[in-house]
């Protein structure tokens, strides 16, 4: 599989800064704790997702952080896909996007943290048993 390692909109002559921020790796390691697995609180088509907090300039926000899976059905079309979608929509039914980090074959993206959804997922999982 090839990866992508920049932004498709970086080489546009038309791309205006959006506020979604590229964040380095070490960055991601740094809010997740290195991919602590007491820290995944869900698991999607994209593979596990991690609560942290990410340093965002003087802030640091409570964040959800997907990780690309290496045999994720998902991958770098779908990746770049989701960044340009959020980052031109903001709405408030829809989660925020507060970046992405794309280096070498590692993609994350970086949402804010909603607790609501998995709250949600807890209820699904529980009507799915019954
Ligand atoms: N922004 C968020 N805030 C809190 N929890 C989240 C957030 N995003 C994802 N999660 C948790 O991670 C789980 C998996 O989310 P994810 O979006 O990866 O999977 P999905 O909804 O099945 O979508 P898909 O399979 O299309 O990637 C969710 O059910 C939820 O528990």
């Amino acid at each position: 599989m090839s990866f992508r390692t920049s932004h498709p909109a970086e080489s546009s002559s038309s791309y205006s800064p959006q506020p979604c921020r590229q964040f380095t790796f070490s960055e991601i390691q740094l809010a997740t704790q290195n991919f602590d697995e007491s820290l995944v609180i869900g698991r999607g088509g994209f593979g596990k997702v991690y609560r942290g907090t990410i340093t965002y300039g003087e802030t640091d926000l409570d964040a959800a952080i997907k990780r690309l899976e290496s045999g994720s059905t998902q991958g770098a079309v779908e990746f770049w896909a989701e960044i340009e979608m959020l980052s031109n929509l903001r709405h408030c039914h829809l989660v925020s996007l507060i970046g992405y980090c794309s280096d070498g074959q590692e993609m994350v993206l970086v949402y804010e943290h909603m607790p609501n959804m998995e709250l949600l997922q807890i209820v699904c999982t529980s009507v799915e048993l019954l």
